[in-house]
């Protein structure tokens, strides 16, 4: 289970006092004679839940891949709790506390939905491999502290019910449902979701939402990538809106909808004619 709330409590996290968790600092990352990202910066404070939106082809993903060490910037710098990320491993990363999941889901198909989990969970086990290998008494109480911690995320995320069925029977929900409980198995102190509501029907963006606000109520905070404006609207206490790689506007929800240089971005129109 995520890590309890110190504020506990639901409601909006009080957003504006919070310190400072990500910093992305004037982040420009090019490839060959493409611009992905321009000189982007933003920071996401702790407690919150924090959109990341735009046009395809914008910069989502690559910022995403930027923070989580998949890319390296051509220029700038990201920090997380103040410490340099930038050209750190992806596992150094992880283990530093940001999880993220993926816009095509990567699960381990041929295992089951708390094998999934447990891949996770073991990221933070301590055994040596001789110790694995000999399942020393050390290893053994691990396993069993890590199922425990998996099924647990299991029932956090509603699949519960669905521990020991393998990944690739599960339904397309469910499975994303699953990438959330194996990025939370990692204890991360900032979940990262790319278009999670991709391919949900209304009924599924709603349960998502709300799981997503649980998550946010344990203590982690969440930046979110998504297509679906009604849903970031609803759940985000701040948005960065990228276009062609720049940032074209920053600020809570209704700042942002307002924002003529949004709506033009979103509707293809010069902004003076939004
Ligand atoms: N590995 C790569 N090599 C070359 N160009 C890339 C690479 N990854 C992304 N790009 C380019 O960088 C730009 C930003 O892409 P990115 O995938 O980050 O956008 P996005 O906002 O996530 O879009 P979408 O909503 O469609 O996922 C695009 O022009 C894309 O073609």
């Amino acid at each position: 289970m995520p890590h309890e709330r110190s504020s506990a409590g639901a409601g909006p996290a009080p957003v504006p006092g919070g310190a400072a968790l990500l910093e992305v600092d004037n982040v420009t990352l090019r490839f060959g004679g493409v611009t992905a990202l321009d000189g982007v910066s933003f920071t996401i404070r702790q407690g919150e839940i924090f959109g990341l939106i735009g046009p395809n082809g914008a910069g989502k993903t690559t910022c995403f891949n930027a923070m989580t060490g998949i890319y390296r910037p051509t220029d700038g710098e990201i920090r997380f709790t103040g410490k340099r990320v930038t050209g750190l491993r992806k596992y150094e990363i992880t283990s530093m506390g940001i999880a993220r999941t993926f816009q095509n889901i990567r699960l381990f198909p041929e295992m089951t939905a708390l094998e999934n989990v447990m891949v996770g969970a073991d990221a933070h086990h301590k055994t040596s491999v001789l110790g694995a290998l000999f399942r020393l008494p050390r290893h053994r109480r691990e396993e069993a502290q890590g199922r425990e911690k998996s099924l647990r995320l299991l029932e956090f995320v509603g699949i519960r019910h669905r521990a020991g069925h393998v990944a690739r029977n599960l339904s397309y929900g469910e499975q994303r449902r699953l990438e959330i409980a194996r990025a939370l198995a990692t204890d991360p102190k900032l979940l990262c979701l790319d278009e999670p509501a991709a391919g949900f029907n209304p009924a599924e963006k709603e349960d998502l939402l709300q799981l997503i606000r649980r998550v946010r109520d344990t203590g982690v905070t969440v930046l979110l990538i998504e297509h679906d404006m009604r849903l970031v609207m609803g759940v985000t206490d701040r948005i960065a809106v990228l276009e062609f790689g720049r940032k074209i506007a920053e600020g809570t929800p209704a700042e942002v909808r307002d924002d003529p240089k949004v709506i033009a971005a979103y509707l293809g129109v010069p902004a003076d004619a939004a």
